[in-house]
């Protein structure tokens, strides 16, 4: 995958291939056969065993393009030498001019078999290919389908065989990568994702049922409008010269909670050292000063009683990033430093109780944000924040509504970015851009599910902010960065590691 990867949804996919056709630089049909022989590839780098030697197959087609490929698909793989039953639901005549040719072109080659479920479940061979629906799925997959699939992950189980994609397993929306195949579940091996891949491929409920998804170029352009899967972040290299001193990477301010509530904030505190801020400080309540000094060393102290102690210590224009939210308190103390952070217009991360005190329509706080801050829920905090388009997830994510829409339209209203959290993390701006950090496949990180780690993210964003990154560049390469940490140490990961495991991840960045 490259640096940043554009993932489109079913209807840019749609126009995008249109324009490229209707400029005449390259035809329905060549598209469909890179397409196909893209997918060959793809499956037999999966398998060297498959590159080796021929083996056999089952493909099954669906009634549009993505069943135009699996034509192809098995074209190709009985040029290779292996033995191919192509199983057809739906019509030859209402398909599209270049499926009826590529359905042709097998047909001249062995039989097309009508897709019969009771029919696949006895059928023996290495490979299933689900050729069924692609990005033209428009709602809930009748039952044949679903039948079909899951006696193809049967028999595939049975034979010790793989079950493979073409460009989306057939009961996914390409949109949201809902599901939409009833309580059907089958397991995917690899879905072969044709370029641009799909922002259903890196969301909702489909990477729960896919084991890797693999890119298959068909030389279209890229798109506008995309979402961007984040690769390595840039600039991440601190600065190097003479004139160069720790405040030429920033200074930021976390804000603790009361005593005993200290430990959030001084994790987001030594995340936003570790991650380059050349100077942090822990803002407490007199009360809390005691415990926080025994626990800190690089990270200095200072007491932020309330909001004017705040107000004081903002007149210092070095405080070049502020977090607030980890253990803050949902009290009227949280609410005046989160009033007065917000006045100064100074960037500022706004995690946890902060989010907490921003949704309470009471406190006013809301329409005070600008385009300085990141807010950073999880989905419970975005539905304390934007309930209506927490429903939109839940119920309309069959219809195509993705956490990235969700998070675009919360970022238009909040006029601030908002990165919303998880294995698919979504980080928008007010302007639409929507860039997603994938937890996923290759580099899934499960231990990141463990008390404290959202306490590590949002220093780790305020740490970038406080260097001088754009929130939501900041958001995205914390969210990257998170996730490498969390690799590195791996399984027994606690919070307080993520920190620790910086330094290699930001060398290995550099080399
Ligand atoms: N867009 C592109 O640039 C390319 C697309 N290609 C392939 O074409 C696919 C898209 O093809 P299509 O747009 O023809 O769409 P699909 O082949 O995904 O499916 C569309 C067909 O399924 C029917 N259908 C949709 N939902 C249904 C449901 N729930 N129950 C019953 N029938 C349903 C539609 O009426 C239509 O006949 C891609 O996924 C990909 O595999 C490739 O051939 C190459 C290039
Ligand atoms: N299964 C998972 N895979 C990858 N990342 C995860 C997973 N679960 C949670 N995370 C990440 O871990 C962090 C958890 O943050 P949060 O929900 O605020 O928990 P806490 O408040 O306990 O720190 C988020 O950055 C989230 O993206
Ligand atoms: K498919």
């Amino acid at each position: 995958m490259t640096e940043s990867e554009p993932l489109v949804t079913a209807a840019q996919m749609r126009a995008l291939e249109g324009a490229e056709i209707a400029s005449g630089r390259v035809s329905g049909w060549t598209l469909m056969e890179r397409a196909g022989a893209g997918i060959v590839e793809a499956i037999l780098r999966a398998w060297p065993a498959f590159a080796a030697r021929p083996h056999s197959a089952v493909v099954l087609c669906g009634p549009g393009n993505n069943g135009g490929d699996g034509f192809v698909v098995a074209r190709r793989l009985y040029g290779r030498g292996w033995r191919v039953r192509v199983l057809h639901w739906g019509a030859r005549e209402k398909m599209s001019e270049d499926a009826q040719a590529a359905h042709d072109r097998w047909a001249a080659l062995g039989p097309v078999e009508p897709m019969e479920p009771g029919r696949i479940a006895g059928l023996e061979a290495d490979l299933f290919v689900d050729a069924i629906f692609g990005t033209g799925l428009t709602r809930e997959v009748p039952d044949i389908v679903r039948a079909a699939l899951v006696a193809a992950r049967g028999a595939a189980d049975a034979a010790g065989g793989r079950l493979v994609a073409v460009d989306m397993p057939s009961w996914f929306s390409s949109d949201s990568g809902a599901h939409l195949g009833g309580g059907a579940r089958a397991r995917f091996d690899l879905v072969a994702a044709v370029r641009p891949m799909k922002l259903g491929q890196f969301t909702g409920d489909l990477p729960n049922d896919v084991a890797r998804v693999a890119p298959v170029e068909i030389g279209l352009p890229e798109p506008d409008g995309a979402v961007r899967l984040l690769g390595p972040p840039r600039g991440m290299a601190k600065r190097a010269g003479t004139h160069v001193h720790k405040y030429t990477h920033g200074h930021a301010l976390v804000l603790a909670g009361g005593a005993g509530r200290t430990g959030a904030a001084r994790l987001a505190a030594r995340a936003a050292l570790r991650v380059g801020a050349g100077l942090v400080t822990v803002g407490a309540p007199g009360p809390a000063l005691a415990e926080c000094a025994a626990q800190l060393t690089a990270v200095m102290l200072r007491e932020v009683g309330d909001g004017a102690a705040l107000e004081a210590a903002l007149e210092d224009r070095r405080l070049s990033a502020l977090c607030l939210g980890p253990g803050l308190g949902v009290d009227d103390r949280g609410a005046g430093l989160v009033e007065v952070a917000l006045a100064s217009g100074r960037p500022a991360v706004l995690d946890a109780d902060a989010l907490t005190l921003i949704a309470d329509p009471a406190r006013g706080l809301f329409r005070r944000l600008h385009g300085g801050c990141l807010l950073t829920p999880h989905m419970g905090e975005f539905a304390r924040l934007f309930p209506d388009l927490a429903d939109r997830v839940r119920t309309e994510a069959t219809q195509g509504f993705s956490r990235a829409d969700a998070a675009r339209e919360a970022a238009a209203r909040a006029g601030c970015a908002v990165l919303l959290k998880g294995a698919d993390t979504v980080v928008a701006e007010p302007e639409g851009r929507v860039a997603l950090n994938a937890a996923l496949y290759e580099r899934a990180a499960p231990w990141l599910a463990t008390a404290g780690a959202g306490d590590v993210l949002s220093g780790l964003a305020a740490g970038l902010m406080a260097r001088g990154f754009a929130p939501a560049e900041a958001g995205g390469a914390a969210a990257w960065l998170h996730v490498a940490a969390a690799r590195r140490v791996g399984p027994g990961l606690v919070a307080e590691d993520l920190p620790e495991a910086l330094p290699a991840v930001l060398a290995a960045l550099e080399r």
